[in-house]
């Protein structure tokens, strides 16, 4: 049932995603049938409530999902060129790390985790492209990576290659990381809430940092946040998660103008502290199922408004309801 995909020129092509966990309490259902393409230059959005699915997403895309994950089947089709598809599912391991950290990198939420306590920022930096074959011995990177966190824009480049990562402030860490990212000109960067542990200032300078990137090194961005006011301002498209399922999609104005999905709609109330994960939308009552046993049909009907018999029975298909605006729900069956 995946739905028919439209990028004109798609970095990334996904189709009928489903990934489960194998755990002790039963197979997590973590993303069931999620299909969606990226275009080549854009910022695509994931929101959702936590846990819905948006990081084991971007992780699959790579097939960066450990044990007890599994990708169940799929599709994911990379671009590194224009028509020119490289099947993510066939390449062997090997293969993978060649374009993981590489073609397509990621910078996650925590920079604490992402950076080494024992080696200093500059060595960090170059060996990302020394393990890429970008540059042959470690010092040659010094120089690149100087120039690196110059353009993130870190004061005084020259002697912060040189410093430990607790000697940096939290966001210079997080521009460390990025620059950590960007050391191999990525052409797809997967930023997972990649400002969510700094203050509102800092916040708003790393994504300045990253729109400014976007437009002068033609990257392509996956962000993945819970923040509405950042999706607002940065991206381009949005898919909203629930539960493992993209349950709407849209040009990011769009969305905002007219969110079709009830879920949407309370996502759009909910405006929730920008500081804060999406633990709870407070005018929806309930949380995100539990996965071992998720709700039948729509996974989202024990907590909408305008359930009907449909919802609980079958899963609702993607309505298109305007150029590339999509919608999962019964409210609106597909104009026949
Ligand atoms: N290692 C794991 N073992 C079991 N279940 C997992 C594991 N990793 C993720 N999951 C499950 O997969 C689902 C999706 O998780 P995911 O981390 O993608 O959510 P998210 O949307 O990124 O949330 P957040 O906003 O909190 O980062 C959740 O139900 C989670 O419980
Ligand atoms: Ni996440």
């Amino acid at each position: 049932m995946a739905r028919e995909l439209r990028c004109k020129d798609p970095i990334v092509e996904v189709r009928g995603l489903y990934v489960n966990f194998y755990t002790y309490a039963g197979v997590v259902k973590a993303i069931e049938d999620v299909s969606f393409c990226i275009e080549r230059g854009e910022t695509y959005c994931l929101v959702g409530e936590t846990g819905c699915g948006k990081s084991v997403t971007s992780r699959a895309l790579t097939r960066l999902i450990r044990p007890p994950g599994r990708i169940e089947r799929g599709e994911i089709i990379y671009y590194p060129e224009p028509g020119k598809p490289v099947d993510i599912m066939k390449l062997s391991e090997e293969e993978l790390n060649r374009i993981r950290g590489n073609e397509i990198a990621y910078i996650f939420q925590d920079p604490g985790a992402a950076l080494d306590p024992l080696y200093v920022i500059g060595y960090q930096v170059s060996e990302t492209m020394l393990v890429h074959g970008k540059i042959r011995k470690l010092k040659e990177g010094i120089g690149r990576a100087v120039e690196l966190l110059r353009r993130t824009l870190i004061p005084d480049p020259e002697s912060r290659v040189k410093a430990y990562p607790h000697e940096l402030s939290g966001g210079m860490r997080q521009r460390s990381v990025i620059s950590i990212g960007l050391a191999n000109k990525p052409k797809l960067l997967i930023a997972d809430e990649p400002t969510t542990a700094l203050d509102a200032t800092v916040q708003a300078q790393v994504m300045e940092l990253l729109r400014r990137l976007k437009r002068e090194e033609g990257l392509t961005l996956l962000l993945i946040t819970h923040n509405m006011g950042l999706v607002a301002e940065m991206c381009d498209r949005v898919a909203v998660m629930y539960a493992g399922h993209i349950v709407e999609e849209a040009p990011v104005v769009e969305l905002f103008r007219r969110p079709m999905h009830p879920y949407t709609r309370a996502l759009l109330r909910a405006v929730p502290d920008p500081t804060r994960k999406i633990e709870k939308l407070e005018s929806i009552p309930g949380t995100v199922p539990n996965l071992v046993n998720p709700p039948p049909g729509c996974r989202f009907h024990p907590r909408c408004p305008h359930a009907m018999p449909v919802c609980s029975q079958r899963r609702p298909p993607y309505t298109r309801v305007s150029e590339s605006h999509y919608v999962a729900c019964w409210l609106y069956p597909e104009k026949a």
